[in-house]
């Protein structure tokens, strides 16, 4: 029988061999993990659990917050306040900064999370998911305020998510390649399921809500159309389409199995880059997604470039295999150099 690796062990052989773990680090990660499992079960429970349904409040989004929203954002709290060795956290469900009270010396790492991706998806029973990102706190001795925050996504010291679907399964990067842990609900415990995992550099598979075609820019127009003229197109093959409408889900299959997720800016809200959020999705899955081997952009730029102006920030996103993020990204330069018809 294989030797079974757990979520700790692993973290631990990190720290021994390369030395880029640092112990609060290690110890934060394996907080959040814990925090995941809580949620695991509280989704779990559903119907069973009184955790479905709609909290009857909106978030700084403007967006129905769901019961399981609320709960993952409290879970997550509660056990980072006391157990994760942080400065600070910020979360898609609260509208300012949450500062780690009473605490010295101050933890050295800020908390970034998306408590429930795919909120849509949480009373149907599809797969939703916990997003998170890890920011080094610049500076210490003094108060952590917003603007400590407002880091490139390339800063990032740890990213992940955790997807509650058929298994619950755990995917970090500590920026040395991507780790897949799935939980054992017999003895709690994350173990390694994949290690070094690789995105397909071409695939046959695209992500996109296609109800927004209509609203979509040029050259996004012009990808999915390609795609969709299949073998005897431009492209020279045929396209597979998914849409989980959970971001995590839909990460997690390009993670195993390749693919190209867009979720880009469009005429529905011109103002708005986009609909996804910049420091609590785009730069987690960007990191995860760059570790694998993959690219992830906004059309015109690398989303870990970025440098963000406010902590709700949305962008535009496409992310995944190489080739294909290329591509798309090279059609945004194109049609940015050519002059409008209009
Ligand atoms: O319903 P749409 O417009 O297709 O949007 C789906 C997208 O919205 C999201 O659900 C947003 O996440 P939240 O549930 O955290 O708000 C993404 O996970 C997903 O990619
Ligand atoms: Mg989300
Ligand atoms: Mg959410």
């Amino acid at each position: 029988m294989t030797k079974r690796i757990s979520l700790t062990q692993y973290l631990v052989e990190q720290q021994r061999e390369h030395g880029h773990i640092p112990g609060q680090l290690r110890l934060l990660i394996e907080v959040v993990a814990r925090a995941c499992k809580r949620i695991a079960i509280a989704v779990n429970k559903g119907a069973l659990g009184e955790v479905l349904g709609s909290a009857g409040s909106e978030n700084v989004q403007g967006e129905v917050q769901k019961k399981l929203d609320i709960i993952s954002n409290e879970v997550l709290i509660e056990a980072n306040e006391w157990g994760g060795h942080l400065a600070a956290m910020a979360s898609e469900e609260m509208d300012d900064i949450h500062v780690v009270p009473n605490r010295y010396p101050q933890g050295e790492y800020m908390l970034l999370f998306d408590p429930l991706d795919g909120s849509s998806n949480i009373d149907v029973n599809v797969s939703i998911g916990t997003i998170f990102s890890v920011l080094r706190k610049v500076g210490h001795n003094r108060g952590v305020s917003e603007e400590d925050f407002l880091q490139p996504g390339k800063f990032q010291a740890a990213a992940g998510y955790c997807v509650y679907g058929p298994q619950t399964t755990l995917v970090l990067t500590v920026g040395d390649g991507v780790a897949m842990f799935t939980l054992d609900r017999e003895t709690g415990s994350w173990v390694l399921t994949s290690e070094n995992v690789q995105i397909p550099a071409d695939t046959k598979e695209f992500a996109i809500n296609m109800s927004n075609m209509r609203h979509w820019d040029e050259p996004v127009k012009r990808y999915i159309d390609e795609c969709l003229a299949g073998k005897e197109g431009p492209r020279g093959k045929d396209f597979n389409m998914r849409w989980v409408a959970s971001m995590v889900a839909d990460v997690h299959r390009i993670l195993t199995r390749g693919g190209v997720f867009l979720y880009p800016w469009d005429k529905r809200e011109p103002a708005k880059p986009g609909k996804l959020r910049l420091m609590y999705e785009a730069n987690p899955m960007a990191f995860l997604v760059e570790q694998a081997g993959g690219m992830a952009t906004n059309g015109h730029q690398r989303i870990m470039d970025l440098g963000p102006t406010k902590l709700h920030e949305r962008v535009s996103v496409i992310l995944g295999s190489k080739n294909e993020v290329q591509r798309v990204t090279e059609y945004h330069l194109e049609s940015a150099q050519t002059p409008s018809q209009e």
